[in-house]
């Protein structure tokens, strides 16, 4: 698919247990961009979302729009009504929280049974690497990522360690499927939505380019 020009929101939300860090990655994600410090979080009430403009290399502009959800069990059913419209899905466990690691099966399933075979592409996050308590090595981590047929990332927002990375290469993984086809704009599905396309005036002027020099 030609992306290049287009203006596209893609909808990716972040999963894991209560108090693993989600809300506290996305607001140092936002605020990165705004500069600012933020407050320390209380715990998210069913869900909340926040938004950033990505200007990507291949040309394309991509408005996120990030959804926080609960961690806590008694949510859930809020949050699992949201999974079916999400294109990415950051899964995050704690890395001095053993439970929050051995839970992110049973979360990539969750998704995984509600969006049937459409295609979503998923990055695991280690959070909160700054901290010298883990319980989780880096090495058991990947091969669970590997297992599952995703990335793996290590991240912090105490020490800003790989948080515009972590949203970047999701990000960056969607446009490719979406270039490549793996991935397709859908009435009823709100994980890619098209907000703009190309101007007609640089689309008609590479397909002048195409046909060759001017006749004239
Ligand atoms: N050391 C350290 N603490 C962190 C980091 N990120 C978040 N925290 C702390 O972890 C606690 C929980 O953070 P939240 O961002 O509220 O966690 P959450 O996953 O959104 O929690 P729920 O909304 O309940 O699902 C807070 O006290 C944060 O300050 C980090 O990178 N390093």
């Amino acid at each position: 698919m030609e992306t290049t020009g287009c203006s596209y929101q893609f909808r990716i939300a972040l999963l894991g247990d209560a108090a693993v860090g989600k809300t506290s990655l996305l607001r140092c994600y936002v605020a990165g961009a705004r500069g600012s410090a933020e407050p320390e979080p209380e715990p998210t009430v069913g869900v909340e979302f926040y938004s950033r403009a990505l200007q990507l290399p291949a040309g394309m502009r991509v408005k996120l729009q990030l959804w926080d959800t609960a961690g806590h069990e008694r949510f859930r059913c809020i949050t699992r009504s949201f999974y079916r419209n999400m294109v990415g899905v950051l899964l995050v466990f704690d890395v001095t929280n053993r439970e929050s690691f051995e839970h992110i099966q049973a979360w990539h399933q969750e998704v995984v049974s509600s969006r049937g075979p459409d295609k979503v592409i998923f990055l695991l996050i280690g959070h909160k690497c700054d901290l010298s308590t883990r319980c989780v090595s880096t090495q058991e981590a990947e091969e669970l990522a590997a297992s599952l047929g995703m990335a793996f990332m290590e991240t912090s927002v105490k020490n800003n360690c790989n948080v515009n990375l972590a949203f970047d290469t999701v990000t960056r993984a969607i446009e490719q499927a979406l270039q490549q086809g793996d991935i397709k704009l859908e009435e009823d599905w709100a994980g890619v939505r098209l907000l703009q396309r190309a101007p007609k005036s640089s689309r008609s002027s590479s397909r002048k380019q195409a046909s060759g020099p001017c006749q004239c």
